[in-house]
């Protein structure tokens, strides 16, 4: 029988080292914690105090191996580490644990097993630096300039100060942070960066500090603050075991992310930061947050939605990783455009227009402007302003139009405008005789519906508080009785690529108030035309945005090079401010970004296969073919990689809209579909002038700046995309000239 009340949980990091263990040792640790629920102190778990330590217990897990447990409570324990029996009752003092006293999280380190981390990471050739508790620091080393009174200060754990004046080279400090609480990891490496003590303490300590006093005795306090990274859940520690790497994000959120998945918003809430800082993996949990605390019943209240088919295809298997079938059954997840298409087929069941994607459209606008005769309009140029001013803002008429904002769009006159609003009308009758509709239309018309149907519902609301509140009274308005907002909760991915018309769909399908509207992006990676000003249609998020800043994904030495390829530019925050990236960092480590000229496309595709194709002969590190990506910036380009890759026994699959297509191997695709993805080794290729960016835009310079200044940061941004989907490696290819936009990183 289950003793009621036992929790038992698992510290982040404990499962580094069990991953490592044998599997049967994982098989073990997994019946063993069924057992320990059950009942602790049932004879075969040989539960017993260490010696010496007031919290420390052992416990059997098998013959040989024993799970270390902090005693927080009568019926809270925490795993710290599984050990092989003789490992675990030598040597006590080399074990340290305590609370933090600036995020108020348990912190539990073996100084051995960090010691040995360190000797791994000592480079060849230098003595090994071995830490004496308590004597004098040694000379030089890597922090030597800073005193332990400062790196306490930023929250680095008191039992590792020893160690850490011992180190002198980058490759040890890997070592320790590799074991060393989260916190200390990311202040040792945010040092190493350059950064100094108050940048450091602003965008890495404070993020993670407790808001309460610390009590440095209440180990059940903080067992449940944010800071103690810990699981309780079986099925959690399964993926753990199961999953390794790949399944901690479900189990072991940073405390930055945790605590905005769990707090409770008054109104809109956004959350930035750069690529790879979990940004997808934060709106996952908020919809689990959310649909946890929904009362029980089978509609669907959440909404879920990204930019795209592929996306949203995404988001659906992750989230179905993470709760299961119970958890979708709660949940919209839906891509906005498809959303927008549903609005307008339920409410027009009789549409049949075709829709057409901006390529085509851009061509119905050229045709129209050659039947014309008209000269003085770039067919692209009005379709953006049609799109992003006409249709983005949802405004109806010629009048609206000659007010319209047309923020960061350049200067136009009122018989600009005039012109353009004649265009535009013509444009549309033109796609109407055709029976066709652009996706802009589309979600225009479905942001109208919506609207218009939350101003019955406010009608409806006002109605029944005028008649006190009776639900069954007679309304006007056939549908009445049961209009409601169609959602309660919207959580939004990508949000830095949704049009204006979206927002205001997305707006008008909620009721405001507290945790309406939950989104993530980072403009960064805006690679659509889409800017927006939130609250101007009506998502007020002042107050109620966070940044993550830590990298999951990318190496330090891709982050930089990443960081190279926006030099200049400047960002808006989706609201009208400015966006940066300060404080974005990793503590992962790798190879810099790998340079590689050609004289022609030709011998850039060859040289392409034989790296792959070196990879693939590495017996020591084969990587899947699906985690190595191929991105060009043009769809014939991709082809002809595939061809190449083909020609030399190299499987490969193009990324089309909907994702890779059917079939394995290596993924090919242009910039604009690596979007959201993410894999071990990235090749940019045809990275030349004149590519990225493209002619057209370096033409744009001389005719209309403002449009020049947007598409060059547009093409930063897919560059910058690209690099940083990946994990380990980034290999750059070009021919010829190398695009103006590598300059830094060919200095570097
Ligand atoms: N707490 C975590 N623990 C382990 N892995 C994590 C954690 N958070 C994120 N990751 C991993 O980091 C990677 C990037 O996460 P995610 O895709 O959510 O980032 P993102 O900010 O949405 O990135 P992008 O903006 O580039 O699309 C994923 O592999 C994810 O599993």
């Amino acid at each position: 029988m289950k003793t009621p009340g036992i929790t038992l949980r698992l510290l982040d990091k404990a499962d580094k080292e069990i991953l490592k263990l044998p599997r049967s040792v994982k098989g073990a640790l997994y019946d063993f914690q069924h057992k320990f629920k059950a009942n602790p102190h049932a004879t075969g778990l040989k539960l017993q105090q260490l010696k010496g330590d007031s919290r420390l217990w052992s416990a059997r897990v098998n013959d040989d191996h024993r799970a270390l447990l902090l005693r927080l409570a009568d019926d809270d324990w925490l795993i710290v580490a599984v050990k092989h029996r003789k490992d675990v009752y030598e040597n006590l003092d080399r074990l340290a644990y305590g609370i933090n006293h600036i995020t108020g999280g348990i912190e539990y380190v073996d100084l051995q097993v960090v010691e040995e981390s360190i000797l791994r990471g000592l480079a060849p050739g230098r003595p090994p630096a071995v830490p004496h508790t308590g004597e004098p620091t040694a000379p030089r080393g890597l922090f030597a300039e800073w005193s332990d009174e400062q790196l306490s200060d930023l929250g680095v754990a008191a039992p590792l100060l020893p160690v850490i004046r011992t180190l002198t080279t980058e490759d040890q400090l890997l070592g320790l942070v590799e074991y060393a609480p989260q916190l200390t990891g990311e202040v040792l490496l945010a040092i190493i960066d350059g950064k100094d003590f108050d940048s450091i303490l602003d965008q890495v300590t404070t993020p993670v500090a407790a808001p309460e006093p610390v009590d440095p005795e209440d180990f059940q306090a903080a067992a449940e603050r944010p800071a103690t990274m810990v699981t309780t859940s079986d099925a959690a520690l399964e993926e753990v075991l199961r999953g390794g790497d790949f399944g901690r994000w479900k189990v072991f959120l940073h405390p930055t992310q945790s605590k905005l998945v769990e707090r409770t918003y008054s109104g809109p809430a956004r959350v930035s930061g750069g690529p790879g800082t979990g940004k997808t993996i934060v709106a996952l949990h908020r919809v689990k947050h959310l649909v946890d605390r929904l009362p029980p019943g089978h509609t669907k209240p959440v909404l879920l939605t990204t930019y795209n088919k592929n996306l949203a295809a995404d988001l659906r298997s992750r989230l179905l990783e993470l709760g299961g079938e119970d958890l979708l059954a709660r949940v919209d997840i839906s891509h906005v455009d498809q959303l927008a298409l549903r609005i307008v087929r339920e409410a027009e069941p009789g549409n049949s227009k075709q829709t057409i994607d901006d390529n085509q459209a851009v061509r119905e606008w050229q045709a129209l402007l050659d039947e014309l005769g008209e000269t003085a309009w770039d067919a692209e140029f009005l379709h953006d302003e049609w799109t992003q001013v006409i249709l983005g803002q949802v405004i109806g008429s010629r009048a609206d139009y000659f007010r319209a904002r047309r923020a960061g769009r350049g200067n136009i006159g009122r018989v600009e405008r005039a012109e353009i609003w004649q265009l535009a009308e013509r444009f549309t009758q033109r796609l109407d005789r055709s029976r066709r509709q652009t996706w802009d239309q589309v979600t225009e018309r479905a942001a109208r519906l919506e609207v218009e149907r939350e101003q019955r519902i406010a009608a409806i609301e006002a109605h029944r508080t005028e008649v006190g509140g009776l639900d069954n009274i007679h309304l006007q308005d056939g549908s009445a009785g049961w209009l409601r907002h169609r959602y309660q909760h919207i959580v939004v991915d990508e949000a830095q690529d949704l049009r204006p018309a979206h927002w205001k769909m997305l707006r008008a399908m909620v009721p405001s108030g507290q945790d309406d509207i939950f989104l993530v992006g980072d403009t960064h990676q805006r690679i659509y035309r889409n800017q927006v000003t939130l609250g101007s249609l009506g998502i007020h998020i002042r107050g109620r945005s966070s940044k993550l800043t830590l990298s999951y994904r990318t190496t330090r030495q891709i982050l930089r090079s990443a960081l190279d390829v926006l030099t200049g530019e400047s960002f808006d925050d989706l609201n009208g401010g400015e966006e940066t990236l300060a404080g974005f960092r990793s503590v992962l480590n790798g190879a810099a970004p790998r340079l590689h000229p050609y004289a022609d496309w030709n011998a850039e595709r060859v040289g392409i296969a034989e790296h792959i194709a070196a990879w693939s002969a590495r017996p020591d590190e084969r990587i899947p073919l699906e985690q190595i990506a191929v991105c060009v910036p043009t769809n014939q380009m991709a082809g002809e990689v595939a061809y190449t890759l083909a020609q030399h026994g190299i499987a490969a699959v193009e990324i089309g809209p909907d994702g890779p297509r059917n079939g394995s191997g290596v993924h090919i695709g242009t910039m604009f579909r690596f979007k959201g993805l993410e894999y071990q080794r990235m090749i940019i290729a045809g990275v030349r002038d004149g590519l990225v960016p493209r002619d057209n835009v370096n033409r744009l310079k001389g005719a209309d700046l403002a449009r020049y200044r947007r598409e060059m940061q547009r093409a930063r941004s897919l560059l910058f995309v690209a690099v940083t989907r990946a994990r380990d490696s980034v290999d750059i290819f070009w021919h010829g000239e190398p695009s103006p936009f590598l300059k830094p990183v060919l200095a570097s």
